[in-house]
């Protein structure tokens, strides 16, 4: 567990997190506009930066009245957006020098490499220079380097920010393994919302300086006005559990209702994230049995929230308890005598697999 106290400022900038207790495992992201402190956030754990406080991590002391340990000795696990590799260095190399400084004993050395690079898939790029790599590979090498130095907890500041969205699909499943892998917690600094809601478990949103909610995601989403929010308006995440596939599209079971999707790439019976925009979905009174849409299911209204121009968020439940966003007009909600408590049908236009 990841706790800490710190204050800091710069000219015209407070930062101040309050007690904040960071759990031992998962991925936790770090989200919030542009100069909100995400980087101090990181600068300042990791004592890059001296700021005043105290800083503990699974009980062990890194900052406190009597104490500042240098960045080195915090044995964190960092990866910056730009992999930051040694460029004189093949990627080999830039692993042996990890694991020279990791502190794993030699006997160690070769399972601790052949464990990463499995995962990673750098089995083929060792004897590369890192000067030719692609921005995707590098970031992996920086995480498998990171992961070598032995740490207690990793880093990840905006490590997809400059790769293309194709790179990032590839790279976002590896974050996830890596975190099942290594149980270490993750901190991931990112001001892209479809990665909070692809990779993280929680939250921790700061504004101006300031923690403002350290939360499930799920808890982010749940709140009409969530910062996750862009302009294309409110989103859902449901997390499922795959089944078989049947005529081409993939069974996802929510609870007792089934989600149908396109197949998954990967093949493992882990739950799966679905990310559906409010905007995707339509609601019904009755089950709407002879319509082309394949995704819809019984739901209950939790809460009707008014939106600008004449717009409504519905807040449903799904028998599962988790929640889906609806957008519609405040006309048709009047249409069909939307109320608190009824059970009406939720129609699914598209959804998106969060792999
Ligand atoms: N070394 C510094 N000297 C002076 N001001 C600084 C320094 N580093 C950061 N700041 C200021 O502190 C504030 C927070 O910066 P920080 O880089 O932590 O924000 P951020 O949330 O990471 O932003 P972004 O998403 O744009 O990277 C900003 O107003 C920034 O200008």
């Amino acid at each position: 567990m990841l706790e800490f106290n710190l204050q800091h400022s710069y000219p015209g900038f407070d930062f101040q997190t309050g007690d904040v207790q960071l759990p031992g495992d998962g991925i936790t992201a770090v989200f919030g506009p542009s100069g909100c402190g995400k980087t101090t956030l990181i600068k300042t754990l990791s004592g890059l930066e001296k700021a005043q406080g105290w800083v503990k991590l699974n009980n062990q002391a890194w900052q406190s009245d009597k104490l500042f340990l240098p960045v080195h000795q915090r044995r964190i696990g960092m990866v910056f957006q730009d992999a930051a590799l040694l460029p004189h260095l093949s990627v080999q190399g830039n692993l042996d020098y990890a694991l020279k400084r990791s502190g794993f004993e030699r006997a160690q050395h070769r399972a601790q490499q052949d464990r990463w690079i499995e995962l990673l898939n750098l089995g083929n790029l060792l004897n590369q220079s890192v000067l030719t790599l692609s921005g995707g590979q590098k970031q992996r090498v920086g995480i498998a380097r990171a992961l070598l130095s032995n740490p207690q907890i990793l880093m990840l500041d905006e490590p997809m920010s400059a790769l293309d969205w194709r790179t990032k699909n590839e790279l976002i499943p590896l974050i996830k393994d890596v975190s099942k892998a290594s149980k270490l917690p993750i901190l991931l600094i990112t001001h892209s919302p479809e990665e909070v809601e692809r990779l993280a478990d929680q939250v921790l949103l700061l504004n101006q300086g300031r923690v403002e909610q350290l939360e499930s995601l799920q808890q982010t989403l749940s709140r009409p006005d969530s910062p996750l929010f862009d302009e294309q308006g409110a989103v859902s995440v449901l997390i499922g559990q795959p089944g078989k596939v049947s005529d081409g599209l993939q069974q996802i079971q929510l609870g007792d209702n089934t989600l149908w999707v396109k197949p998954l790439k990967r093949a493992n019976q882990e739950p799966v994230r679905i990310r559906v925009l409010a905007r995707d979905v339509s609601l019904a009174l009755s089950d709407p049995k002879d319509l082309s849409i394949v995704n819809h299911m019984p739901v209950k209204i939790d809460e009707l929230i008014e939106q600008p121009d004449h717009r409504l968020l519905v807040r449903l439940r799904l028998d599962n308890q988790q929640h889906l966003f609806a957008e519609i007009t405040q006309q048709s909600a009047q249409r069909l005598n939307l109320q608190p408590g009824l059970v009406i049908y939720a129609l699914i236009k598209s959804v998106a697999l969060a792999e």
